[in-house]
This record gives C-alpha cells, structure tokens and sequence, in this order.
C-alpha cells in the first residue's frame, strides 16, 4: 500500500505550544519532514495551541512550578488535541515529558540531538567559578539549584522562569549576576549573541533528555507512524531508553533533583546518572556502560542503584 502523502488541501497538522523555541522546534520538524519525502512546506499546518503553562495568571512569575503541580502542565492541552484529531502530531522537547504518555498516544519519534550542555549565562563572569561569595543565581530548575548548590552553598538562589527572553531581561535587569539556559534551546532559537559558556557534562551533568525533540502521535495512526519513521533518529532514540529507564525507576516526576545523560560510541552505551538533595548537601553519581541494546535495563539497574545509596527521606526538603 502506498503512503497517502500531506497536501495542502488536507495537510498534516503540527501542534505545537507558541513559545519561540516551541515554534522553532515546529518549524524544524516540518522542515525534515518535507524533505524526507519531497514535499512543500504549504503541505503542513503548524497548529499553536494555548496549554495552562502558557498561563500567565496561573503561572505567577515568582512561584515555584512544583507548587502549581506541574504535571502535564505544558503537554494536557496539546495531548487532548491531538487525541480528539484537531492536530496529527506534536512536537515536545523531551526534557519536559513525563515518561509515560496518556492511553492512546505514542512518543517514539525523535529529531537527531542538539547540544546536551547546561550554558553558564552572565553578562558579568564566565565561569561558576569566579561567581563572588554570595552571589545571585537565577534559575527554576530544581536539578541546576542543587548541583550549583552543592559545588558553591554560599550562592544565593531565586525563582527564574519564563521563557528565553525572558530570563534574559531579568538578567540585564541585575535580577542575578547569572543564569543557565539548555545550549541546545539557545542554538535552536540562533541566539549565538547571549553570553553562554557551555558547561561539560562532568561539571554539570544536564537534565534527562536534554536538548532532544519528540514527536508524539496517536497509537493507531499508522499512515503518521510511517511518515515519522523516515525522520526518527535511532542514535537518539537508544540515548533517550537508558535515560528514561533510570528516570523512570527513580521518580516519574519532575520534582526531585535528577541528572542524566547516556552517550553512544560504536556497540557501547555509557550512562551517567546524578541524584542531589534538594538543599545541594549531598549528590550521589553513577556511570556504567552496557552494550547499545542493554540501556534500558542498566538504566533501571542505575535506578537501583542509586535509591539504596541515597537512602529513604533523600529528596525531601529541609528547612
Ligand atoms: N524546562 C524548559 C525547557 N525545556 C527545554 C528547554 C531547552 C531545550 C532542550 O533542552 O531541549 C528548556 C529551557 C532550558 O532549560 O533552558
């Protein structure tokens, strides 16, 4: 049977939320999609769709998304659409997914990876390092407070969020001497002019699924499951299992600071895993190898692994 292809009186609709990396991300897969099979970009539809994390009234600036509950908080929207048919696919960057999808719906298309690094932003100091002693460091993120925390416990931390630019306001608005931005979401926007120093895996070990891209789709679509197996990227897809596996087997949840990042080179898969106390008083790490295919079993392995050594009452807060 051949593929009934896209056209532009009955396109493939793209859903996607409305942020410009969000766009960007859109644009990029209807961009790999039309060449893999020959076709004009008019073929797809980029559908923008409003999620509750879009919302500015929800979302009060100076509140810690954990608070909110941030489950599925910028996906619900998006997912409904896309099961009731108003949109064919939906495109997410990895990082922000639940390692489960709602019943009925299919993440395993994956663009080729961008640049898995943390980026050290600040108009004033290029490295952590020389930060001076209590020093103000913006950031939302749970994992990059307790990592920075744990290196520098005399840093001072307040809530960052909103989008890349944003953040960069808040920046040169001497908000904080500095902040950390994915370079993978810096270098999808072509923001080459912010002051980003990419900061090594061994310094910083980046968050699960950094810097990668799915595309989700509804589970009995089969002509969309074709179109998507001509543009997922295997290499990604086998990183992201043994990361997803251990954060997985760890928590679910983006409430507990984890860190993760699987590398490939050749038949051999290397895994690196951080878990942190909130408050950055201690990390534990691991990093194991396996053969490409083994990921996901060493990641939950990893999982093990680590919650033992952690101990029962690691990640709650303390005052
Ligand atoms: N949680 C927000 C989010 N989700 C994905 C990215 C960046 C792009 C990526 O990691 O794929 C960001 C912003 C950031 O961490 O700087």
């Amino acid at each position: 049977m051949t593929l009934l292809l896209p056209t532009p009186d009955a396109p493939l609709k793209i859903g996607t939320r409305g942020s410009p990396l969000a766009l960007a991300q859109a644009h990029e897969t209807r961009d790999r999609l039309a060449a893999a099979f020959g076709l004009a970009p008019e073929v797809f539809e980029i559908v923008v769709i409003k999620t509750s994390g879009d919302d500015a009234a929800l979302i009060a600036a100076d509140r810690p998304l954990k608070e909110i509950g941030n489950k599925g908080l910028f996906t619900k929207e998006i997912e409904e659409a896309l099961l009731a048919g108003r949109i064919d696919i939906a495109v997410h960057s990895m990082k922000d997914m639940p390692v489960a999808q709602p019943e009925g719906l299919v993440l395993d298309c994956n663009l080729p990876r961008e640049d898995v690094r943390d980026g050290f932003v600040s108009e004033t100091v290029r490295r952590i390092a020389e930060l001076p002693p209590g020093a103000v460091v913006g950031t939302s993120s749970l994992r990059r407070r307790a990592q920075l925390l744990h290196r520098r416990p005399d840093l001072k931390v307040v809530e960052f969020r909103g989008n890349v630019q944003t953040r960069l306001k808040k920046l040169s608005e001497g908000v904080a001497s500095c902040t950390f931005l994915a370079m993978a979401g810096l270098n999808r926007l072509g923001r080459s002019d912010v002051p980003a120093t990419p900061i090594e895996p061994d310094d910083m070990l980046p968050a699960i699924a950094q810097g990668a891209i799915g595309i989700e789709r509804r589970g009995n679509d089969a002509r969309v499951a074709e179109m998507l197996e001509a543009i997922h990227d295997a290499v990604t897809g086998q990183r992201l299992a043994a990361e997803r596996a251990l954060l997985a087997a760890l928590d679910g949840s983006c409430e507990t600071p984890i860190a993760g990042l699987a590398e490939i080179e050749g038949t051999t898969l290397r895994l690196r895993g951080q878990v942190l106390r909130p408050d950055g008083s201690a990390a534990i790490s691991d990093e194991r190898s396996c053969a490409v295919a083994d990921g996901a079993a060493m990641g939950r392995e990893m999982a093990a692994h680590l919650l033992k050594e952690a101990g029962p009452g690691f990640f709650a807060w303390r005052g």
